[in-house]
């Protein structure tokens, strides 16, 4: 695989566009068909070599060509295949119908497939040409096989997973693995499809990479490829003041737990000195627990604009446990000409009077990520949250649009997008990642790598992956605690 296509994510649509380019270019495409199904072939056999059968079930498009290619290759080898077809396989066309020619065994109706104990099911019914929820008849054989329990090898995307946005259109198959070509989509990273694709493999079918990326938007895997010539930030001669002054704005007393992650993972995570900065009523409580953190005692919007004199103090943190109200929004719009992440009671403070938070984020040219979780998006954003044609990655795009921010959508599959449209999907983060005040470890991840100069966007990209890999240390029994002492080198 080219490197230029390792983390590129290729919707399909834009896909469709990249099979007539190539077309267009001379290249034979029952050719790429032949490569795909050989390829679905060859990872049949190598992945489950005790198969007592393989099924290869194949739809009415090129995606049950490349089925007929990969039954005819598993039979040639010497295996026991037997295939069904849904819809009339006369019908085919193309392609489609030169491979289901080529391919001498006998094809039964889709309604006649019993799972058999010792059979692997090979998806070939509908990959990226799939416009609606599936057929009932497909329909009925996808639960039959869900409920048999049966490894499903899927053919460029489990049959019911749209491909631009991971949604199940109906009823869709759950793969132990899937093999795509040339480049993921979106649907393989974003749930629920990324929990129905099992392991991807992304095969080489003979496009060249120069038509690939031709055609691909400014859409990525969040690997560290993306944000690593930014985090040259431990150079040997730095000093603390140097490797950035992260504040964090603390609750009240009786809320003052989830700064105090954020303050320590912002310390952990190379911010060079951080600040809790404290109301009156919580510096006792503060105080007791801090070693390494600094306390400033901040009560109010003048103490607050006397503090920000010091320019030294080049980040902010503001939301977790801090209260939803008039002090969040007057702290926030005097800070957002610095570099700001607004999370938790922070956005939620905005969810009335959002425009003047985005106009300022706007004219002020600072650096603010906004970090909403779903409930946290649908608040603040709710007419792009309900606009059903849009994937998650198109709504974290809108979103950073409309605030002038870079926004970290976060979930399983949290998405990073800022306000030119650029956009990753996190792929690394394990399900016990999801744990009370592992937000608020994040906010503290991505405020040290703004302090530390790193633009927005590849400050929160590098924060999200960096937050992935903590919980990968700290493994399944990981606390906001746990995740602190994790936090991982970033370089
Ligand atoms: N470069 C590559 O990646 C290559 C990919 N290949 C394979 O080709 C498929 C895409 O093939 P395509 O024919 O475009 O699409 P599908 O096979 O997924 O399905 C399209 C057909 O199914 C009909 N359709 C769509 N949705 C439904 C539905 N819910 N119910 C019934 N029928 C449906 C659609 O017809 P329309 O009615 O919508 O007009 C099509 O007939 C890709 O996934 C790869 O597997 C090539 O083999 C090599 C190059
Ligand atoms: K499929």
């Amino acid at each position: 695989m080219s490197d230029a296509l390792q983390d590129i994510l290729v919707t399909p649509a834009e896909m469709a566009a990249i099979d007539q380019d190539a077309a267009r270019s001379g290249i034979d495409s029952f050719s790429l068909m032949r490569s795909a199904g050989m390829a679905v072939s060859a990872a049949a056999l190598r992945l489950f070599p005790a198969a007592r059968r393989f099924a290869v079930l194949c739809g009415p498009g090129n995606n049950g060509g490349d089925g007929y290619v990969a039954a005819a290759a598993l039979a040639r080898c010497g295996a026991n295949v037997v295939v069904f077809a849904l819809g009339d396989p006369a019908m085919l066309k193309g392609d489609a119908a030169h491979a289901r020619n080529a391919c001498t065994l006998e094809t039964g109706a889709i309604a006649a497939y019993e799972p058999q104990s010792g059979d692997v099911v090979v998806d070939a019914l509908f990959g990226a040409g799939l416009s609606r929820d599936l057929p009932d008849e497909a329909r009925t054989i996808v639960e039959r096989v869900n409920e048999s329990g049966l490894p499903v090898l899927a053919v460029d995307l489990p049959s019911g997973i749209d491909g631009h946005s991971g949604e199940v259109r109906g009823a869709s198959f759950i793969a132990a693995h899937t093999v795509t070509f040339m480049a993921a989509k979106p649907g393989h990273l974003l749930m629920p499809g990324r929990a129905r694709t099992g392991t991807l493999e992304v095969f080489d079918i003979g496009i060249p990479a120069r038509l690939v990326t031709a055609r691909s938007g400014d859409l990525r895997v969040n690997t560290p490829a993306i944000w690593k010539r930014h985090a040259a930030c431990l150079d040997p001669g730095t000093h603390k003041y140097k490797r950035g002054h992260l504040a964090v704005l603390s609750g009240g007393q009786m809320s003052t737990g989830a700064t105090r992650l954020s303050a320590a993972a912002g310390l952990r995570a190379g911010a060079g000195l951080v600040t809790l900065a404290s109301p009156a009523d919580a510096l006792g409580v503060n105080a007791s627990h801090l070693t390494a953190v600094m306390l400033k005692e901040i009560r109010n919007a003048a103490d607050l604009a006397d503090w920000l004199k010091d320019k030294r103090l080049n980040a902010f943190v503001l939301g977790p446990g801090f209260g939803v109200g008039k002090k969040a929004r007057d702290f926030t719009l005097m800070l957002c000409d610095r570099a700001l992440v607004l999370d938790a009671d922070g956005m939620t403070s905005f969810q009335q009077g959002r425009k003047e938070l985005f106009e300022v984020i706007a004219a002020s040219g600072g650096e603010v990520v906004l970090t909403p979780h779903e409930g946290e998006f649908a608040r603040l954003f709710s007419e792009i949250a309900a606009d059903g044609a849009l994937s998650k990655i198109e709504k974290a795009q809108a979103a950073a649009k409309l605030s002038h921010a870079v926004i970290v959508y976060k979930g399983p599959d949290t998405v990073i997008a800022a306000p030119s449209g650029r956009a990753v999907v996190n792929a690394n983060a394990p399900p016990w990642l999801a744990t009370a005040g592992s937000g608020d470890v994040l906010a503290g991840i991505i405020g040290a790598h703004l302090a530390q100069g790193m633009p927005a966007f590849e400050a929160a990209a590098a924060a999200v992956w960096r937050h992935g890999e903590t919980a990968i240390r700290a493994g399944r029994t990981a606390t906001a605690e746990t995740l602190v002492e994790n936090i991982p080198p970033l370089a």
